[in-house]
């Protein structure tokens, strides 16, 4: 008999190329077994870490000059991972390793990724929208990791994902530790439903710089 367990455990050659796939195919995919458990661990350590440092604010809307903070359109608090502790460098260097996949296999020119904790408090959302806006192209895929051990649909914050065209939805994802979804950023809108306990993610887009960032050295 197949051990059970060597399926289900974390592959990374497995995970990329599942999402390769799916983004081909259809423009987002959703896997499971998205992180090695150990590293999971650390980063809801880490999370619950700067949490009670208070480090965790609420987040913008919008890129720099346009930044608004706005709790009618989203309510969750974040914080930027900037590789100042070992797991978030390990963190890092998988979706380093991810974006190398995705310019290998599908040629997107990806230049970076960027990437924050999020916690959305009981009652917190995030109403739909695109991650690329308006006139900026720079986020191309978005990636979202999420970290909560035994997620009921009773607990709310599920992520809808919507078609393109009209109000269809396409996937309902529960933010179960170890489920990952990827999308198109400009393609796929999508909405945090109003969760009933804490809710706990790492979001990140793989960017590609303008020509003007890149001749700037930004
Ligand atoms: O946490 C999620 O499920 C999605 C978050 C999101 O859409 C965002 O941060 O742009
Ligand atoms: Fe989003």
């Amino acid at each position: 008999m197949e051990c059970s367990l060597a399926v289900q455990s974390f592959s990374q050659k497995k995970l990329f190329t599942s999402v390769i796939e799916d983004l081909v195919k259809q423009g987002w995919s959703v896997q499971q077994n998205s992180l090695p458990e150990k590293l999971q661990q650390d980063l809801v350590d880490e999370i619950n870490y700067f949490d009670n440092k208070q480090l965790l604010l609420p987040a913008a809307i919008g890129r720099h000059h346009e930044k608004q903070f706005d709790q009618s359109i989203r309510s969750d608090r974040t914080l930027w991972l900037d590789g100042r502790s070992k797991t978030q460098l390990t963190f890092l260097n998988f979706l380093e390793a991810f974006r190398l996949n995705l310019n290998e296999q599908l040629w997107l020119g990806l230049d970076e990724v960027e990437c924050h904790y999020a916690v959305y408090d009981k009652g917190s959302f995030y109403k739909r929208h695109l991650d690329a806006f308006n006139g900026y192209e720079s986020r191309v895929v978005s990636v979202i990791f999420y970290l909560n051990k035994d997620w009921q649909e009773t607990d709310g914050g599920s992520l809808k994902l919507y078609s393109t065209k009209d109000t269809q939805t396409v996937s309902s994802v529960l933010p179960e530790r170890g489920t990952c979804v990827c999308f198109i950023s400009s393609e796929i809108p999508h909405e945090v439903l109003p969760a009933f306990r804490s809710r706990m993610s790492i979001a990140g887009w793989f960017r590609r710089q303008s020509i003007i960032e890149k001749s700037l050295g930004l």
